[in-house]
């Protein structure tokens, strides 16, 4: 099973070019994968090589320099790979708040700063990071469109895409509109190597400002039928590569013990099912993703890898540990951070080396790295490179 095939096509120029400057390979990933941005035929291998060894990668929302560098940081300490994941708002934050975003253009701009921030420092952590966009409804296409063109330009000049992958969520229209839309764009994605993730059921909670805390149950757990049907179509895109986050009873956000029911096995059954349908030798023949990871347990989390998860989202919880570490700081240094001038050592303290932005994002930073070596643990995504 190769759904890409053909990614990684390249001419035999850019070929040459690579061997000139190569850069290590990692011990126990493909050789395709290598430190920094991952695309096209080497994200089909890391997934497949997730799928084959258990282990699933962190998604992991960002929203600035901060956050980015505090994946990478996670990503050397724990040893394995990391995806960067900009929502439509976050690509909008890192333009600026102040720019009008009129026809999505803040945030195109602002995503395409942080996916080239990227770019230009990921091989200094030497760590393979994956460049995702994060749920993507029918209205804000316009958003993926213009990334869509960076990609492209990008392509034209390197042979490769700036950005890894882009979910499409189309899950709020009927599912054969939904997966009409996908193709289309997977065979645009095809042919600069750009992955697709598609999804099927609804997330519940807080979609991107969408609020889904009402919707009817039964949309919260996706049916293997619909699983195979999107297999099936997207399937029939020469070159095209996808993953699908199916619904399971996931839940943007965190809270109390017992308001989410998590139903893994609905991903073993769609697999049982697809195998069957398709005959095929490979008991998990969808790669799947897991929304809403926060607040999940380790049990659903490794029993979810079990059914084919290759990677899972996590926002809620990393947000909280940004800023419980900016908390942190404050707590630690509070009598020194009420006035540029004083402090317990005296009135005339002068205080600039306890209030300079960078000495609280740094502790937001070292917090939010800490929480994502847990969640690499929870994923067994722990030194998968050498
Ligand atoms: O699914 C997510 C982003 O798409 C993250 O969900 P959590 O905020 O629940 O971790
Ligand atoms: O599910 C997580 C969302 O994609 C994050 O969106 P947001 O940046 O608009 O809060
Ligand atoms: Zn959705
Ligand atoms: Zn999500």
């Amino acid at each position: 099973f190769s759904p890409a095939a053909s990614f990684g096509v390249r001419s035999s120029a850019l070929n040459m070019a690579e061997t000139a400057t190569e850069t290590k390979a990692f011990a126990k990933l493909p050789a395709t994968v290598k430190p920094g941005v991952v695309t096209g035929k080497a994200l089909t291998d890391l997934l497949d090589n997730a799928k084959a060894q258990g282990y699933a990668i962190p998604g992991v929302n960002i929203v600035g320099s901060n956050s980015i560098n505090a994946c990478m940081e996670a990503a050397a300490k724990y040893g394995g790979p990391i995806m960067v994941t900009f929502s439509k708002g976050g690509g909008q934050f890192i333009c600026g708040k102040s720019v009008d975003n009129k026809n999505d253009q803040a945030s195109i701009a602002g995503t395409i700063a942080g996916a080239k921030h990227v770019h230009e420092v990921a091989k200094l952590y030497g760590v393979p990071v994956v460049l995702h966009t994060d749920h993507c409804q029918k209205a804000w296409l316009p958003w993926i469109d213009g990334l869509l063109t960076a990609s492209e330009e990008h392509f034209a000049k390197t042979g490769e895409p700036l950005f890894s992958s882009h979910m499409l969520d189309l899950s709020e229209e009927p599912l054969e509109e939904n997966i009409a839309i996908c193709k289309s764009y997977l065979e645009k994605f095809a042919k600069v190597g750009i992955l697709l993730e598609f999804e099927l059921g609804v997330t519940g909670g807080e979609e991107d400002g969408v609020d889904n805390s009402d919707v009817d149950s039964s949309r919260l757990y996706t049916q293997p039928e619909e699983v195979y049907y999107a297999y099936e179509q997207l399937s029939q895109v020469p070159g095209g590569a996808f993953t699908c986050a199916a619904s399971f009873g996931n839940v943007h956000g965190v809270y109390a013990p017992g308001n989410v029911d998590l139903q893994p096995i609905i991903l073993y059954n769609s697999q049982k099912y697809i195998q069957e349908k398709l005959g095929c030798e490979d008991d998990k023949p969808m790669k799947f993703v897991f929304h809403g990871g926060s607040g999940s347990s380790v049990e659903d989390i490794q029993y979810a890898i079990g059914a084919g998860v290759v990677k899972m989202n996590i926002d809620t919880d990393t947000q909280w540990a940004f800023w419980d570490g900016v908390r942190g700081y404050e707590a630690k240094y509070h009598d020194y951070l009420q006035g540029q001038i004083g402090n317990p050592e005296g009135p005339d303290k002068p205080n600039k080396k306890y209030y300079d932005p960078r000495l609280m994002l740094r502790a937001g930073e070292e917090a939010m790295a800490a929480r994502l070596v847990k969640a690499a643990e929870d994923l067994k995504c722990v030194n998968v490179l050498n």
